[in-house]
């Protein structure tokens, strides 16, 4: 057991600001306006249940209004807390940033198992938190726009929206109060998967780079490299999915709340998805070993750990038996700063969370600017050939005018919507692209300055960089 006092989730972040922000040449007290959160706002509203009123505790946090709306996500978790809410809201500032979706970072948060809950409870529950936050425009389309994260999904985003619907009748834009919606209540196809395949492109990306394999002594491509992935919810399912179906990664080791399992000859992720939705966990999976104290498999021996779980799982006490030369962060501050630094000094390569898990809030945008629009990507697929390319071409000028920037980050977008691919196609491009020009924007900072050791840093510069230019191009 380490006795070095591990910093907290927001301090961990923080610090991982001050490395970055120590090698930048920024204005004086700048620094301190970038890394501080604006507000967090405190709630607590009971919702009558099962004959009693039960109390709940939620928090919306707004880290930077350097634009607008601000955008990050809502967790249903009993470990929610106001340090964790800010810290979340925090890693969204600097990571719509680095994608250069054009948002601030907030998060929102409500202490809650939702496991102990019915649905019809859920949907009370989660209407009221609604109410609470949208009645202070802490729900807006233009002001605060809130997705999924640990513990919601579609379901709850559906509910969201359509309470922020009911409080504003004529808002024709209600809709883009919030994303991650189902496709039938104005979501957008590939907004579930989006995270999980970011981290796939993420990881694509990683290994077209000679030179950045060989940092973690890494060669060859994705296809047979042994997979770790703590977390088989949203983000890690679809990660461990497409990085075994599509790039023949082999998934070794699953960690999931219950235990882990584990056999270096790849498990089937299909299978143990389904297992742990019917009986909530991994324990009894046949087949592969069970490993009762999962966490221990963030030590085993594999190419790529990806904890795509919680934050804090590894840290101080862990750090220094991990093997994994690479390290790729789908969830949230897995790391401590501590821990950080221990793999720094090892030789670990990470991709960090900013980057990592980027996809979601770049897929969450391009359903924000399709709500706005109202238009449906794709829409034309069906026309018939002859009138479809100049109804596409009228299209595409009527959208570039109205988002002009949307479209600057998606190189093949415009190519792709004239040959009239459908929804789907256009999003993976838009996120492919995304993740593509972001690494490559990392990787420029990290080769091209000693003094960056890595990745991680880099992100933070290229981040911090640009939303002090945003401060300073419309003052304070
Ligand atoms: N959903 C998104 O679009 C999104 C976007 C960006 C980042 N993230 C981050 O990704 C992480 C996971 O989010 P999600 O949306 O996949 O959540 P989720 O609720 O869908 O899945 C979380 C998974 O982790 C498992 N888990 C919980 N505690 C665990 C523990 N102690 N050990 C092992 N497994 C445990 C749960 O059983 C569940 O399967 C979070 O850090 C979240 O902030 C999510």
């Amino acid at each position: 057991m380490s006795t070095k006092r591990e910093p907290s989730f927001r301090e961990s972040v923080d610090l991982m600001f001050n490395r970055a922000a120590g090698l930048m040449d920024l204005e004086p007290g700048l620094e301190e306006k970038i890394r501080v959160v604006n507000a967090t706002y405190t709630v607590r509203f009971g919702v009558r249940l099962r004959g009693e009123v039960k109390t709940f505790t939620g928090y919306r946090s707004v880290h930077s209004e350097h634009m607008e709306p601000v955008k990050g996500g809502i967790r249903y978790a009993l470990g929610v807390n106001q340090d964790e809410v800010e810290a979340l809201a925090a890693l969204m500032t600097y990571k719509c940033a680095l994608v250069e979706a054009p948002f601030g970072g907030s998060k929102g948060g409500l202490c809650i198992d939702p496991r102990e809950y019915e649905p019809d409870e859920l949907e009370r529950i989660t209407r009221r938190f609604a109410y609470e936050l949208a009645k202070r425009d802490l729900i807006n389309p233009s002001q605060n726009v809130p997705a999924p994260d640990m513990g919601t999904g579609e379901r709850e985003m559906a509910w969201i929206a359509d309470q922020y619907a009911r409080m504003n009748t004529t808002d024709i834009n209600a809709r883009a109060c919030v994303t991650g919606k189902p496709l039938h209540a104005g979501g957008i196809s590939g907004r579930v998967e989006a995270t999980g395949r970011g981290v796939q492109y993420a990881l694509q990306e990683f290994f077209r780079h000679e030179e950045d394999k060989a940092q973690a002594g890494l060669s060859g491509k994705l296809d047979g490299k042994r997979v770790i992935v703590q977390g088989l919810g949203n983000v890690g399912y679809h990660a461990a999915k497409f990085l075994s179906q599509e790039d023949g990664a082999k998934v070794i080791g699953i960690i999931e709340r219950d235990g882990a399992l584990y056999d270096p000859e790849g498990l089937d992720v299909e299978a143990i998805s389904a297992y742990i939705r019917k009986h909530g966990g991994v324990n009894m999976f046949p087949g592969p070993q069970y490993i009762k104290d999962g966490a221990k498999l963030l030590e085993e021996e594999c190419d790529i750990l990806i904890p795509a779980a919680l934050e804090g799982v590894i840290n101080l006490d862990n750090a220094a038996r991990i093997k994994a030369p690479l390290i790729i962060e789908a969830a949230n501050g897995p790391i401590t700063a501590g821990a950080d630094e221990i793999l720094r000094k090892k030789g670990t390569v990470i991709i960090p969370d900013l980057y990592a898990n980027a996809g979601g809030v770049t897929v969450s945008y391009f359903e924000w600017v399709k709500n706005l629009s109202h238009i449906r990507f794709g829409r034309m697929q069906r026309r018939q050939e002859e009138a479809r390319h100049q109804l596409l071409v009228d299209e595409l000028e009527r959208l570039d005018r109205y988002l002009g920037d949307a479209w600057s980050m998606t190189p093949n977008f415009k190519e792709k919507y004239l040959r009239g691919a459908d929804e789907l196609e256009l999003v993976r491009s838009g996120l492919d692209d995304t993740m593509r020009i972001a690494y490559q924007s990392m990787r420029e900072v990290w080769h091209s300055r000693p003094e960056v050791e890595d990745l991680r840093t880099a992100g933070f510069i290229v981040s911090i960089g640009r939303v002090a230019k945003s401060y300073e191009a419309k003052g304070l």
